[in-house]
């Protein structure tokens, strides 16, 4: 299953809401904050900006040092919180580690918070109050561009952001038809950003859904009985052939950098790709649609923006 098709499709449909909006005089705006952070950080940093340019979406890159203080970085997410051109915050993580990261995503408006990780957005992910952003049938990429703003049913109310990366996997599975109704599925990792969210969409289509991570006892006899297997752990090659159901459909969201600078997931393709009906490469998989649908969570809080912001005009 590649991700690039999907993502191009996306990103085509991003682009020309962006430009109805441009014809309209409003701009498309994305914050990216790094606190300190690694090569790998400012690479996939500069990969979001150049992808966001080739939709129109205008970027505003805020650098801080690894020294900077909690202070310094809540002062300048309430700038961009209130600065009218940034329709949307993306803090990097990981931040240092004495810094809590809950106090900073939290910091961030609930309608600029386009990665949805703050407790508004979680909150209301969690209480199926933006659950339905996933059953979308108009929705972006799908092909059935009906283009405009309040056509889209739910578009005007106010909802928080679905977290791009299982949002991501989610569309990914249904651009591939991969039926995830009364399946097995089995995520491994745990995490605020990545695992627990894709479990609970998962959840919400019906999957019978399991959660493994560091501590299960047996990953492999969950594995066995898998139909969809999602592995998000940062343990590079950790699913292997003889792990998983012949016939599974395997999402790798790992991103592992190697010691000579190459990306890699946590399934050992080599070993797992003969036994799986789909499988997701790293790179070329996950990773193009969760940066195109951060530019379409962006685009979406441009919109609501706009919707609330316009008078609401009488004939
Ligand atoms: N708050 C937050 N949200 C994130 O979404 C987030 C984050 N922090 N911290 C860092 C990770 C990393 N991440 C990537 C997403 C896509 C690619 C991606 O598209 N990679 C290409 C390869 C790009 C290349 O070759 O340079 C691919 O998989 O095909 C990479 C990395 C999002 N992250």
């Amino acid at each position: 299953m590649s991700g690039k098709k999907l993502a191009a499709d996306i990103k085509a449909c991003v682009k020309s809401r962006v430009e109805k909006l441009s014809l309209m005089g409003i701009d498309v705006g994305l914050a990216l904050m790094q606190i300190g952070g690694t090569a790998s950080d400012e690479q996939y940093l500069n990969t979001t900006v150049s992808v966001s340019r080739t939709v129109g979406i205008k970027t505003y890159e805020y650098r801080l040092p690894e020294t900077a203080s909690l202070n310094e970085i809540i002062n300048t997410i309430n700038n961009i919180n209130a600065d009218e051109r940034i329709n949307g915050l993306l803090v990097l993580f990981p931040i240092p580690r004495r810094i809590n990261p809950r106090r900073v995503v939290n910091a961030i408006l609930p309608e600029k918070d386009v990665d949805g990780l703050g407790s508004t957005s979680v909150g209301m992910f969690a209480a199926e109050e933006s659950m339905f952003q996933i059953f979308d049938k108009d929705d972006f990429g799908s092909g059935s561009d009906s283009g405009g703003l309040a056509v889209r049913n739910m578009a005007c109310v106010p909802h928080g952001f679905l977290p791009c990366t299982p949002f991501g996997v989610i569309r990914l599975l249904e651009h591939y038809g991969v039926e995830i109704k009364g399946k097995n599925a089995v995520v491994i990792g745990k995490s605020l950003a990545v695992g627990k969210p894709l479990a609970l969409m998962l959840l919400a289509k019906e999957a019978t859904v399991t959660i493994c991570h560091k501590s299960s006892a047996d990953l492999a006899a969950h594995l066995r009985n898998a139909d969809i297997v999602c592995a998000a752990t940062g343990v590079s090659g950790l699913i292997k052939g003889n792990m998983i159901k012949e016939g599974a459909v395997i999402v790798d969201i790992g991103i592992n950098i190697m010691p000579d600078g190459s990306f890699a997931g946590d399934v050992d393709f080599e070993s797992v790709a003969p036994r799986a009906s789909f499988i997701t490469p790293v790179p070329g998989g996950v990773g193009p649609v969760t940066i195109a649908t951060l530019l379409e969570n962006t685009l979406r809080s441009a919109q609501n923006n706009v919707l609330l912001k316009t008078p609401l005009i009488l004939p």
